[in-house]
């Protein structure tokens, strides 16, 4: 696989399209907002959705990252106080709860309430249907899928109207605004809480197998934060340990293991003529994990960033490539980095004896049987 042509396939987005077209009403459901655009139209939601993601907007949400950390981690630390300092249990759910808790607070200012927690399940119903229908064919139960479809439609529409009322927002054509709004949000919580509870759950599963970069990273969070109240984002900026750490999860197990683009007029692309309506998948996962280019394993590779690791080569794209690159990544490193930092002060961990190391694909890569871990509180 030649970086350069994966290159040439997500920088040229006008010729390679995201092939999200399906006739499965499933599938219709879950894919909306940004990710449903293309050309102009997506350029012009792109570039009002940017701002909220730039680095500057979202420090002072660091904060309200931390108290979603440690609400996980009070539970924990709940657990752990029961089985006299020890827990054992699979993290994996926590740690999406964790995730969307986080996303609430991004897209509605708001604490994880319950009615914001039933609605994200009905959306992880809806998403966790989408992965199954990924054929055009229309799935038993589709019918089920369309009632939650409706509770999320006004369960959102709740929290946007508290927000618009909230903001004084009111001289507009509020539905209008509300159902672009809500298609956002819905991709904002697709695209947002499994790809960081994944990089998470991943993170702590390799840091219990390798206990001496558990111990590293933990001595740095001690010196940078030692009993620090708040977390800081310039605090987050110091941890370079806990970035390597997880550059090289996003190395090992990047959400999206390839990406697929719909050839929509006929192409060259490497040489090749490529017809018109085919599918281009790009396996990132091949040239993330290609030893020949990484060596055996992370080392010090990432102590320096990202492009003296690769050498300035196009090989490593945890987050996607070009104009559509993940419009998030500033805010899956702030919260990822808060959470980890925090988890290392509060417990030491490794991996329970019923662990199986199974990585599965279906849309992202995650443990198929879960990440039984032993905590101790220290
Ligand atoms: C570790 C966490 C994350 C990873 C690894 C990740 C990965 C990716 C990747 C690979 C893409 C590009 C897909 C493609 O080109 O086909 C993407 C796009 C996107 N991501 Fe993320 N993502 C993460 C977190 C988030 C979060 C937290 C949000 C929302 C709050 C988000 C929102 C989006 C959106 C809206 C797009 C579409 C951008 C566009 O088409 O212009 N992502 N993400």
């Amino acid at each position: 696989m030649d970086p350069d042509v994966i290159r040439e396939v997500m920088t040229k987005y006008h010729t390679y399209h995201k092939s999200y077209k399906t006739s499965n009403e499933i599938a219709k459901m879950v894919v909306t907002g940004l990710i449903n655009k293309e050309g102009e139209e997506w350029a012009k939601a792109r570039m009002k959705l940017n701002p909220a993601f730039h680095l500057e907007k979202l420090k002072p949400m660091v904060p309200a990252i931390q108290v979603c950390s440690q609400n996980t981690l009070n539970e924990w630390k709940e657990m752990a106080a029961k089985g006299g300092g020890f827990c054992c249990f699979d993290v994996y759910p926590y740690l999406e709860v964790f995730t969307s808790s986080a996303l609430a607070r991004l897209m509605f200012d708001s604490t994880y309430t319950e009615q914001l927690k039933q609605t994200f399940l009905q959306l992880s119903e809806l998403a966790f249907m989408g992965k199954l229908a990924t054929n055009p064919l229309t799935l038993p139960g589709e019918k089920k899928e369309k009632g939650w479809s409706k509770a999320c439609q006004s369960g959102l529409t709740g929290f946007i109207h508290a927000r618009i009322v909230r903001e004084n927002s009111n001289d507009v054509d509020r539905q209008r605004i509300i159902d672009d709004i809500i298609g956002q949000c819905k991709l904002f919580f697709f695209a947002g809480y499994e790809t960081n509870s994944n990089l998470l759950t991943w993170t702590m599963i390799m840091l219990s197998a390798h206990q001496d970069w558990q111990a590293r990273a933990r001595e740095e969070a001690v010196q940078v934060l030692g009993n620090k109240k708040e977390i800081t984002s310039e605090d987050l900026g110091k941890l370079k340990i806990a970035t390597m750490i997880l550059n090289e999860m996003l190395r090992l197990f990047p959400s999206s293991m390839e990406f697929t683009r719909l050839v929509e007029e006929e192409t060259t692309l490497g040489g090749y003529t490529i017809p018109k309506d085919t599918l281009v998948t790009c396996p990132i996962i091949i040239l993330q994990r290609s030893t020949e280019i990484w060596g055996k394993d992370a080392g010090e590779r990432f102590a320096e960033g990202i492009v003296k690791a690769t050498k300035g080569e196009n090989v490593y794209m945890p987050f996607g490539w070009g104009p559509r690159i993940c419009i998030a990544q500033n805010f899956a490193f702030l919260e990822s980095k808060t959470f980890l930092a925090m988890l290392l002060l509060n417990f030491t961990f490794e991996l329970s004896p019923t662990y199986v190391h199974a990585p599965f694909v279906d849309f992202t890569i995650h443990p198929q049987y879960g990440a039984p871990i032993v905590l101790k509180k220290l």
